[in-house]
């Protein structure tokens, strides 16, 4: 059993984090999404706290859940797109197995267009999707182990996470790796 962690999911929003997490975390470990984890412990919705207390405010609130969550996680993390940007959180992801979704700025806005992302709540959206994007790259990277195209179906991406992974994480449950039945004998 490891003591972090076994993958943390990292992208920009519309990478896939939320929905790849939950297909890793249904392989047989426990998933936590960051955001889904800020809104049970503020009992707000992002929007609200946005709306209330800024981004500053949200960011703030998002260091103090993330850390928590690096800390207590053995399973699958999936972080808020803007957690590699506040210098606690990049401090705290050090050592941790981070993999980065790689989307580009038209297959990205595609999935999000509509939504009520508050970092997106701008005249032009698509133009913001694509300069918050450009100006977090390097962040990705930086606190990345592993980098994945995100622009393909969830089953890929899930498969390649699995074959990144360093030799002492987890190892997913396959029906395959169980025994047929007589093969033993
Ligand atoms: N690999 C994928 N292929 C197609 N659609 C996807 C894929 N990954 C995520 N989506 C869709 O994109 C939207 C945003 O996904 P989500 O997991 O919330 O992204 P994030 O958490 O990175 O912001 C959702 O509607 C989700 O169903
Ligand atoms: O990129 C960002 O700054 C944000 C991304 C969101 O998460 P997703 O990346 O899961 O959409 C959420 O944390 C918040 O709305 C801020
Ligand atoms: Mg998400």
């Amino acid at each position: 059993m490891t003591s972090r962690p076994a993958v943390v999911l990292t992208g920009f929003m519309g990478s896939g984090k939320s929905t790849v997490g939950r297909a890793l975390g249904a392989l047989g470990l426990d998933f936590v999404d960051t955001d889904a984890e800020i809104e049970r412990r503020a009992g707000r919705t992002i929007p609200e706290i946005f709306a209330a207390d800024g981004e500053d405010g949200f960011r703030a609130i998002e260091a103090d859940t993330v850390r928590d969550v690096l800390a207590t996680s053995r399973g699958i993390v999936a972080l808020g797109g803007g957690s590699p940007t506040v210098p606690a959180i990049r401090e705290a992801l050090t050592g941790h197995h981070v993999v980065y979704l790689e989307i580009g700025p038209d297959d990205g806005y595609e999935r999000v267009s509509g939504s009520d992302r508050p970092m997106l709540a701008d005249p032009d959206p698509r133009a913001r999707y694509a300069a918050i994007l450009a100006s977090r790259v390097d962040a990705y990277r930086a606190v990345a182990a592993q980098t994945v195209d995100a622009a393909r179906p969830v089953a890929q991406i899930v498969a390649e996470i699995i074959e990144g992974l360093p030799n002492s994480g987890w190892t997913p449950y396959r029906p395959s790796d169980a025994p047929l039945q007589g093969e033993n004998s």
